[in-house]
């Protein structure tokens, strides 16, 4: 096992080079084959590899970790490598029912613009190793493909396919993983290393449920504008990249294309969606679902997973208005996995207390859904907005009842129940994260500004983000076109895409989300039935 620090990693693949055009394309048929058995390349991944000779035909750049091509050495076309290729999904707010819904009743949430994005960049044959490089935590770590735990994974009453509903972790697999995850981080502070360790569990855990010991090198990069433990999904947006990049990389995915039949799109989403949420379950513990359901599909749903055997209830509501919503994180970073526990052990202890809260929670969920489902729902009028409103206050006294908000969650409701422009409450797993406010309609603009100024001098941090919005999408290869036929187009390089600054940076390199100035040709988003 070794280690890799970032920004010294190689494996970047120059997509204008014709000797490495794609081999996997988004309108494979999709194959219902065991995923961990061969294909006809006897790799058990469909995407090839270069002949031995490509390393006489590239040269790495240790220092920024690019590969050149030598004039005059080309490669064998009929030995292509596949080429690298992004994924991308959102975060999400919960508006109704975080906590009750992880026991079972309906939470109403919504796809968010902030994103995460996963470049995915294949390796020559020669280079047997994965690399996951996630930018913003500050880990990278290397694993030899070959030295990972195939046989336990592979065991026949072990073999999971990929289309296969998952509902909680093997613990053989888990302990499988375990020594694999030993050296990540060592020597790094104990809730950091935490950190990285939970990520790379579960990045483990479906490279192994979904891979095979001849899957291709490759370079898992990864970088979020979603702040990491704030309530806006940011593990479950990350699970959703890992879940597609595998899939895609095993050629189980089809689609997405323009005309793509809802119900294929719908069926894409939901394998996704399985698979993120084994990866949630390796970093939340307890997961209800419903982030990831939200980072996979997008827009807004109503969710509901009364069995944990069965899939979840996930109805779309096309009809979600665009709120005037301030979001606002408190800057105070906690754990879902936690957070989750405590209400657990509330229920424990007091069962019948605890079971009629949640319960009330489920009702102001079924409230708002009605409310947005009446034939003359107006999303803007003050009647609405004022009962919506109502329906968040009443929610957020219900979490405050559960334990899980904080001190300086109550200070940002404290400041706008001050200056009486909302209706605020805690979102997602709460001890800390972030807060929704609703703005009245009659909100003075000066009077939010003055909040808004107050909060930035108190150490808030304000997010701009619209609501219902595209779930996971690609870009393969992870070149952008600009809109002409020019050969080659812009390509997302490792060290582009690890070099991006800020938001901002990596929105405007990539193409998508709040601050991508247009939506740039290539990329491609599977689309949630509405109906
Ligand atoms: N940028 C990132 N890169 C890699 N892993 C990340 C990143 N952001 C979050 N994660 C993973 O997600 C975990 C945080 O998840 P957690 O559920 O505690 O917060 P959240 O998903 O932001 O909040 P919530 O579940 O309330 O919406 C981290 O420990 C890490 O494993
Ligand atoms: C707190 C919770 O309900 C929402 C976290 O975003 C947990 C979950 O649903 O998995």
């Amino acid at each position: 096992m070794t280690t890799a620090s970032a920004g010294r990693l190689n494996g970047s693949v120059r997509a204008s080079d014709p000797t490495r055009r794609p081999v996997a394309h988004f309108d494979l048929p999709d194959r219902s084959y065991n995923m961990n058995a061969s294909n006809a390349n006897g790799n058990g991944h469909g995407v090839d590899h270069p002949d031995s000779d490509s390393a006489s035909s590239t040269s790495t750049n240790t220092t920024n970790g690019t590969q050149t091509r030598r004039p005059g050495m080309s490669r064998k076309a009929s030995s292509p490598m596949a080429p690298a290729f992004m994924v991308s999904a959102p975060g999400k707010v919960i508006v109704f029912g975080e906590h009750a819904v992880v026991h079972g009743k309906a939470a109403l949430a919504a796809a968010i613009s902030l994103r995460s994005y996963l470049l995915v960049t294949t390796l020559s044959k020669s280079q047997r190793t994965i690399t996951l490089n996630f930018r913003d935590l500050g880990f990278a770590h290397t694993w030899q493909i070959d030295e990972l735990p195939w046989d336990v994974f592979q065991q026949p009453s072990k073999k999971k396919f990929y289309y296969d509903l998952v509902t909680s972790l093997d613990p053989e697999l888990v302990a499988a993983i375990e020594p694999h995850l030993a050296h990540v981080s060592k020597g790094v502070p104990e809730e950091m290393r935490k950190t990285h360790v939970r990520s790379a569990s579960a990045f483990l855990y479906l490279f192994l449920s979904l891979g095979s010991k001849q899957s291709p090198g490759a370079i898992y990069t990864l970088r979020s504008n979603i702040p990491t433990g704030a309530g806006l999904g940011s593990s479950a947006s990350v699970c959703v990249c890992l879940s597609s990049a595998l899939l895609l990389q095993i050629r189980t995915l089809a689609g997405p294309h323009p005309d793509q039949p809802p119900e294929e799109a719908e069926t894409q989403i939901e394998r996704i969606n399985r698979w993120a949420f084994v990866g949630e379950l390796c970093i939340h513990g307890n997961p209800s679902g419903v982030d990831n359901t939200v980072a996979a599909g997008g827009k807004a749903v109503i969710f509901k997973r009364s069995d944990y055997t069965k899939p979840p209830e996930v109805i779309s509501l096309p009809d979600f208005p665009e709120l005037p919503l301030l979001l606002v994180d408190t800057r105070q970073s906690r754990s879902t996995l936690t957070e989750v526990a405590k209400v657990g052990e509330l229920r424990k202890r007091h069962p019948v207390v605890t079971e009629s809260i949640l319960d009330a929670i489920d009702q102001v969920t079924c409230s708002a859904r009605a409310l947005i489902e009446t034939p003359d729902f107006d999303g803007a009028s003050d009647d609405t907005l004022e009962h919506f409103g109502t329906l968040i206050r009443i929610n957020h006294g219900f979490l405050v009842s559960l334990g899980v908000s904080h001190p300086r969650l109550e200070r940002i409701r404290e400041l706008v129940d001050y200056a009486d422009i909302g209706w605020t409450k805690l979102t997602g797993a709460g001890g800390g994260g972030c807060a929704i406010t609703l703005l009245r309609p009659d909100a003075k603009p000066e009077v939010v500004r003055d909040l808004e100024a107050k909060l930035a001098e108190e150490g808030f941090a304000k997010y701009e983000s619209t609501l219902g919005g595209d779930g996971v999408g690609v870009l393969y290869p992870a070149v952008l076109r600009n809109g002409s036929d020019e050969e080659g187009g812009e390509e997302i390089d490792q060290q582009k895409f690890e070099n991006a600054e800020g938001p901002e940076g990596i929105e405007r390199l990539v193409g998508v989300g709040a601050n991508a100035q247009e939506r740039r040709e290539g990329w491609k988003f599977w689309k949630r039935a509405t109906q």
